[in-house]
């Protein structure tokens, strides 16, 4: 049963459980989401992670343990998987009205809002996999969610659209003060922007800032050699800001030249003039220039 949340939490599952065919496919497992809070699942194949959402999402009941929500709590749900019939033609603006009648306005204020206003008739067989997944973000804004939830969102994406998708994510949470579930195996890219890092391996094997996590021993069994990339990635700080023109401003030395990055870590690192939600670019390719 749901039932009110007080103060700025989302939801807050504790000791959640579902058992299907005499086994539990999760257990134990707490998880709150706050306000503007990025919270990240991660854990091997199969450990749980979409049944987690699923719970969060309500689409499943969980055998044991409860779950509460704040009331009247919208949730954006893009799922792993979309029930779509790839033969029939479908443009993009016809997807967003899939789940339920929306104002041609809106629809064309939540495309241009993840960066692909163009592409409002395109069909959708014809998108990339980044392009595709910011329509399936646009369709999940659509209801002004409080929590969006979002199951492997860069799934057919390339590393550099990666991110770019999740740059697109951690300013969704900062312009709509949503909070914000993200699926991933990925480890290196989603450690930036999240503020929490939840690792499951069918219960909670351990939680914290990613870089708590990154640190603690039961990620590292889990994760193993991948762990030692993720960390390096993480630690690797920008130590410049940009200046509206697109050039670097390095520790108030101006490099006087146009600098290309990517954004895999989103600490102490400010960009002075970059574009609104409603501007955010799909994502052309960008190399780290350090
Ligand atoms: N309806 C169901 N009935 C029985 N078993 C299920 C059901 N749904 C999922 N499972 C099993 O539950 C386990 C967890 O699945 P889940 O999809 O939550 O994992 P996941 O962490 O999201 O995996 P992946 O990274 O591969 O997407 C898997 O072993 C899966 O086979």
């Amino acid at each position: 049963m749901d039932f009110a949340v007080s103060d700025d939490r989302l939801i807050e599952m504790s000791g959640a459980g579902v058992r299907r065919d005499g086994r539990w496919l999760v257990s134990n497992v707490d998880l709150a989401i706050g306000r503007g809070e990025i919270v990240t699942l991660i854990g091997p194949n199969g450990s749980g992670k979409s049944t987690t959402a699923k719970l969060v999402t309500g689409v499943l009941r969980a055998d044991a343990g409860s779950i509460a929500r704040a009331p009247g709590l919208r949730i954006g749900y893009v799922p792993q998987k979309l029930a779509i019939d790839w033969t029939l033609p479908l443009t993009v603006k016809r997807l967003m009205t899939l789940t339920g009648a929306q104002k041609p306005a809106e629809i064309a204020r939540a495309l241009e809002a993840v960066g692909i206003g163009h592409l409002a008739s395109a069909s959708v067989q014809q998108l990339s996999g980044g392009e595709f997944q910011r329509a399936l973000l646009a369709r999940a804004m659509l209801r002004r969610p409080d929590l969006l939830v979002l199951d492997e969102p860069v799934q057919g994406v390339d590393f550099s659209g990666e991110v770019a998708l999740y740059e697109l994510i951690a300013r969704i949470r900062a312009e709509t003060g949503c909070g914000i579930l993200l699926i991933s195996h990925d480890l290196h890219v989603v450690m930036a922007a999240t503020d929490t890092v939840v690792c499951l391996n069918g219960h909670v094997c351990c939680r914290g800032t990613p870089q708590t996590v990154l640190q603690s021993p039961e990620y590292l069994r889990l994760f193993g050699q991948r762990a030692a990339g993720a960390l390096a990635l993480y630690q690797h700080d920008h130590d410049h800001t940009h200046l509206p023109d697109g050039r670097v401003s390095d520790h108030g030395h101006d490099h006087g030249h146009a600098h290309a990055h990517h954004h895999a870590h989103g600490h102490h690192h400010d960009h002075a003039g970059e574009s609104p939600l409603g501007q955010v670019g799909t994502g052309a390719p960008r190399q780290d220039a350090h």
